[in-house]
């Protein structure tokens, strides 16, 4: 007698309760792969720069002699390279299909009470003119300029029901929810987010990186964003943007596949509230059982690529640190899970914000290249802002 189908391990919740059992403090992660709701420290992963899949597969081992079933890793790494991280072995992990029908109250509009711009649009903008200069002078090709927009609610945020709404908004994207609460926070503080962008996925000697550069906003009447797109695919300023973010990738991947495959156009992707040029690579690992090659391994080798940092990787740093007045936190890193058997998932922590009682800071950056015009990186912003904004009610204040 077959007993194939039994033996066959299935999610046995639905994305949709999980969500609802979702509670500042869990670890929630969703995309089209799957929902998985963590809870509990069984352990934290603390390690240095560059050093945190090692230190996740000792955990990992060390969980699994412990008797955790399937334990993972899970939790956010931030953008600098000596950025902190918050990464543990939870206690308990439920996993479930894919978000389909997410059904989440709307926003109440009206309970943001103030909005500040850090830095201001003219100081933005001034600092894309000075990126190019830099680019000018030969100094870099690309670096994306970021701000923040931080936000004061009448009442605490309740992160739950926003990140309820991000899902039913998106059920395809990269959806979190992390706890990253650090020594001296007056309350719990929550990262939150739906991202459009894999950093890297790993199933097996599969792997599978998603990067995306090269945007317009999405107008939402439908011959307009035909015309956006076709813009978007044409324009060279974006294909050079997008180009350099999908070399590094390609080589990066390079180094840890046999096969590798880049397909040689990009494609344009859409969100609610954005379109993006996306090319997906896909490669099969020469060596799965090396801990370098667990999908945390694989996204701290590519952390940070030129769609949140720029290129060459140093060059744009430095620029960042220079023309930014914002510490990025957790915006632009990483956020995902990793399992025993090195498979996991991780997104680019982009379309984010950080919740703290009644503070929200969200992010949004775009990528300057020689052809850059400021206002429009501006503009860019604006449009990445609306995930976020969308879903806490606050689309007309901002
Ligand atoms: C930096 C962000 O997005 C990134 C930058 C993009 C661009 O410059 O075109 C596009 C998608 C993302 O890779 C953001 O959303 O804050």
């Amino acid at each position: 007698m077959s007993i194939s189908a039994l033996e066959r391990p299935r999610p046995v919740h639905r994305a949709a309760d999980l969500l609802a059992a979702y509670l500042p403090g869990s670890f929630y992660f969703s995309s089209a792969r799957g929902a998985l709701l963590a809870d509990g420290e069984h352990a934290r992963v603390r390690a240095g720069n560059g050093a945190h899949a090692l230190a996740a597969a000792d955990a990992l081992d060390a969980a699994a002699a412990a008797g955790i079933p399937e334990p993972v890793v899970a939790g956010a790494v931030g953008f600098h390279p000596a950025a902190q991280a918050a990464l543990l072995v939870p206690s308990v992990v439920r996993r479930a299909d894919a978000p389909t029908d997410v059904r989440a109250p709307g926003a109440e509009s009206g309970t943001v009470r103030t909005v500040t711009p850090r830095p201001g649009t003219a100081q933005y903008t001034d600092g894309v003119r000075r990126a190019l200069e830099r680019i000018g002078r030969g100094d870099l090709s690309k670096v994306v300029l970021a701000r923040c927009l931080e936000l004061t609610a009448e009442a605490p945020v309740w992160v739950p029901a926003l990140l309820a709404r991000l899902v039913g908004a998106d059920p395809a994207a990269y959806a979190f929810a992390a706890d990253v609460t650090a020594p001296g926070d007056p309350a719990p503080r929550t990262l939150v987010g739906a991202s459009p962008e894999l950093l890297v996925s790993r199933r097996g000697a599969t792997v599978v990186a998603n990067p995306l550069a090269g945007s317009a906003p999405r107008s939402g009447d439908e011959a307009l964003d035909r015309e956006r797109i076709a813009r978007l695919r044409e324009s060279a300023k974006d294909l050079a943007e997008h180009a350099y973010t999908t070399a590094q990738v390609a080589e990066v991947l390079g180094r840890f596949c046999v096969d590798l495959d880049v397909p040689a156009q990009p494609e344009v992707i859409g969100t609610p509230t954005m379109w993006h040029l996306s090319t997906r690579i896909t490669g099969r690992l020469a060596a799965p059982a090396d801990p370098a090659c667990s999908a945390l391994g694989l996204a701290e080798a590519l952390h940070p690529t030129p769609a949140v940092c720029g290129a060459p990787g140093t060059g744009a740093l430095a620029a960042i640190a220079d023309l930014e007045p914002e510490d990025r936190g957790y915006y632009a890193g990483m956020v995902g899970w990793t399992g025993l058997d090195g498979d996991g998932e991780w997104a680019v922590t982009i379309r984010s914000a950080e919740v703290c009682d009644r503070t929200v800071r969200l992010f949004a950056g775009a990528g300057i290249v020689a052809d850059s015009d400021p206002a429009a990186e501006l503009a860019e912003t604006c449009a990445k802002f609306r995930t976020l904004l969308r879903a806490l009610g606050a689309e007309d204040v901002a």
